[in-house]
């Protein structure tokens, strides 16, 4: 989900363009200065990538590489790394994602699932929200026994600006199926807590 330059709609990119001009001259800068000239378009970019996930199908990424397999333990995929933008500010917010299921004769391909991730992430998000999108999106398509997503982020708009702490971390979690269950939620966040490599 990675777009190149060529894939940048012209149209778009103009207009975002013509719109950074005028927040950089409101900000005070001169826009004809060299190392600014060609800062509104790169600015319009820069979003545009940063928010590419609207584009993406998330339901189709997963339906395309599900195989059937009997499998019906616990699969985790932890330390996700994940970069969003908040919806208040459009200031970035960052952190990992830990993704698990439990495959109801059905698994996916590992990959999908950072995919996934980043599918929501690319938006203009709250944490909440990305954490359910993602929860909801897995168990709507794979449909397992369980899903479980646990999100650990930092959110710039609280480190630079605003109450400005920098060492807070906001922990969201969601939970389906058997991971509703204690035994097996635990399970879950001992996986996600140790060191194991
Ligand atoms: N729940 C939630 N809040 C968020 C997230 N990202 C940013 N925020 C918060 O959104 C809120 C917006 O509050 P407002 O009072 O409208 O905005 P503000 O005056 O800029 O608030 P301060 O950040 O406290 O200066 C702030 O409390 C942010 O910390 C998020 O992912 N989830
Ligand atoms: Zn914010």
């Amino acid at each position: 989900m990675y777009r190149f330059f060529e894939e940048y709609n012209e149209e778009v990119t103009e207009g975002l363009t013509d719109n950074f001009k005028q927040i950089i001259h409101g900000l005070g800068e001169d826009t004809s200065r060299e190392g600014i000239l060609k800062t509104p378009e790169r600015a319009a970019k820069a979003m545009q990538f940063l928010t590419q996930g609207y584009d993406a199908d998330p339901v189709k990424i997963l339906n395309d590489a599900m195989f059937n397999e009997s499998y019906d333990e616990m699969v985790v995929v932890k330390d996700i790394e994940l970069y969003s933008l908040c919806e208040h500010h459009m200031l970035p917010f960052f952190g990992k994602a830990h993704i698990a299921y439990i495959p109801n004769g059905k698994i996916v391909g590992l990959s999908k699932i950072p995919r996934v991730v980043d599918v929501f992430a690319r938006r203009l998000q709250v944490q909440e929200r990305l954490t359910h999108d993602i929860l909801e999106c897995i168990n709507n398509t794979l449909q397992p026994q369980g899903v479980a997503v646990v999100i650990e982020a930092q959110h710039m708009c609280m480190m630079m600006r605003g109450v400005q702490k920098q060492n807070s971390v906001t922990t969201t979690s969601g939970f389906r199926g058997q991971f509703k269950k204690i035994e097996t939620r635990n399970e879950f966040l001992k996986l996600i807590s140790s060191d194991l490599k």
